[in-house]
């Protein structure tokens, strides 16, 4: 149905040049439908506009003013997207009557997500970052706990369409209407998707009053709280900010505050990296998709996904984005992991706070001390833990390759762990440590702290690295299993930035031990142990 997508388009009245842009199916590829140039485009040609009144959106659908206020407000909570979830259940159950009817079957029903994979092809993920964020059991919770009491309550409105193929208001439809959101929803100014102040909204009459510049772009990393349904919605039930409602309060009053929405057609276009070449524009009272770049005729229209790491667009997409690494990124590499020269600029891996503690005491055990030992040690750091995180500082650290560099939390949250007189002066001036190297025997162990960090995280993986290498280098992509495949991807692209990191802070390490060696840097005297609230008194200055 996707091909009748600008038919409809026009119809609900909105625009499209029929010359210039045609839906096509890029199935052979693997992008499913995709944008098309119909003929040679020249930049700046606008594409298509969609009227504000038709973006599908929990405030201008029809389903607002079907539901007590006191019921709406609990789907309202932790961002909408319950809300915005149920009205595209509800317009979907409407069948032909549903003002979004022909652009609902052009939705897909079916999704490469992680969400939808078998526990045995979870498992393929097991190690990487998306684990923990699949998030299938919160969602699940969501609808127990918020959709099910109103489908309940209002059994006039929930009514089964006997016509459908599909049951519209099933726990199984839920997780479909998610996914739909995560990889195809966009982020707008509230006032834009209908949302009045103070006010409930009438049913498709959105607020045109608004006027913006700037582009609209598909999910991107930035604004994540806002943006990802994974994190937000489907953890609503133990989300630490539900008893917070001042800042509720001030998010609606603010009125810039942005809502996912559903943008018709804007939809339908794929993404890859450095292939952008349109992009979504704010209008008065409606969104245009324009040309950013001239594109041939038969080019495929391409949006921009934000280049994200292929661990998040496995994880909201169902995709991973694969391309030659630039000479820079693969010189920082062994030899060994080269062997594929392919991957994703955006690659990123996280280690959290227990793993860099458990390497902090290992360094502090450096080889010579007893389970126990070590057992008592950790124990006794957990204070400094616990006044890092009352401190309101990361629990979690994301390393990335270069240029970026080494995050500077996680530095500083080592040399809290590493360092006594860091650890001393943070806690009696009440600010955590610089997340600054020193040039001293203890910035050695600081970078120590972090190699066995990474040591640590990649113990996590239970495939060796350099196999998946090996598989991704020799074989056909189209001969292997497509979900092993990107489970392969994803963990060679967290792997793989482990592994750069190590070793730029190997040479870190190597050149702070030779200017230490050689009478450079500083020397600074260990702190003796129960000096604790006290400054140390010497720091020795090597000639
Ligand atoms: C916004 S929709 C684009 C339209 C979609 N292809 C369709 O058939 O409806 C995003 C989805 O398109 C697919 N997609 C987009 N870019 C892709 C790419 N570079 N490689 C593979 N699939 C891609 C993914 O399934 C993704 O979840």
């Amino acid at each position: 149905m996707a091909e009748n997508i600008l038919q409809w388009l026009e119809q609900a009245g909105g625009l499209y040049d029929a010359e210039a842009i045609g839906i096509k199916d890029y199935s052979d590829v693997g992008m499913g439908w995709g944008a098309v140039a119909l003929k040679d485009l020249e930049e700046d040609t606008a594409l298509f506009t969609i009227p504000d009144k038709i973006l599908l959106s929990a405030c201008n659908s029809g389903l607002r003013n079907l539901v007590a206020e006191e019921d709406w407000d609990v789907l309202e909570e932790n961002g909408g997207w319950a809300s915005l979830m149920l009205s595209m259940m509800w317009e979907e159950a409407q069948g032909e009557a549903s003002r979004w009817s022909g652009y609902i079957k052009a939705l897909p029903n079916t999704f490469q997500t992680p969400m939808f994979w078998t526990d045995e092809q979870i498992q393929e993920l097991k190690g990487t970052d998306i684990v923990d964020k699949i998030g299938r059991q919160s969602a699940e919770d969501t609808y127990n706990q918020k959709i099910k009491p109103i489908l309940q309550k209002y059994p006039d409105v929930f009514k089964r369409n006997a016509s459908l193929s599909v049951q519209p208001f099933s726990l199984e439809h839920f997780h479909i209407q998610g996914s739909r959101i995560l990889s195809r929803s966009f982020s707008v100014p509230s006032s834009r998707a209908g949302r009045k102040k103070n006010g409930r909204q009438e049913a498709g009459a959105g607020d045109t009053s608004m006027q913006t510049d700037g582009d609209v772009s598909m999910h991107t990393d930035e604004g994540e709280k806002t943006l990802d349904l994974g994190d937000q919605t489907l953890e609503t039930v133990n989300d630490e900010n539900e008893d917070e409602p001042e800042e509720e309060e001030d998010e609606e009053d603010d009125e810039d505050a942005e809502e996912e929405v559903m943008v018709p057609v804007a939809d339908m276009l794929n993404a890859a990296y450095e292939r952008d070449n349109a992009r979504l524009f704010h209008e008065d009272d409606c969104l245009k998709m324009v040309t950013t770049k001239a594109i041939a005729k038969g080019d495929q229209i391409f949006n921009t996904y934000g280049s994200p790491s292929n661990s998040y667009l496995l994880r909201k997409y169902g995709h991973v984005d694969v391309y030659p690494l630039p000479e820079e990124t693969l010189s920082k590499l062994p030899e060994e992991l080269r062997i594929w020269p392919n991957g994703n600029e955006g690659d990123e891996v996280e280690i959290t706070g227990e793993v860099v503690l458990d390497a902090a005491v290992q360094v502090w055990a450096a080889g010579s001390k007893t389970a126990e030992e070590q057992e008592k040690y950790k124990a006794e750091l957990g204070e400094r833990v616990d006044w890092w995180l009352e401190a309101g500082e990361e629990d979690t650290f994301v390393l990335t390759y270069p240029p970026d560099e080494i995050p500077e939390a996680v530095i500083g949250f080592a040399r809290l762990l590493i360092d006594q007189e860091a650890w001393e002066k943070a806690r009696d001036k009440d600010k955590v440590p610089k997340p600054k190297i020193e040039q001293t025997a203890t910035g050695v162990k600081v970078i120590e702290v972090l190699l066995e960090s990474i040591k640590l995280r990649r113990t996590q993986y239970p495939q060796s690295l350099s196999d998946d290498l090996a598989a991704l280098s020799s074989q056909d992509k189209d001969s292997q299993d497509l979900y092993n495949h990107m489970a392969r991807v994803v963990r060679t692209g967290e792997a793989r930035v482990l592994a750069v990191d190590e070793t730029i802070l190997m040479e870190q390490k190597s050149e702070l031990e030779k200017k230490l060696a050689t009478g450079g840097g500083k020397r600074k005297a260990e702190s003796a142990p129960n000096q604790k609230g006290k400054k140390p008194k010497t720091r020795l200055k090597v000639a």
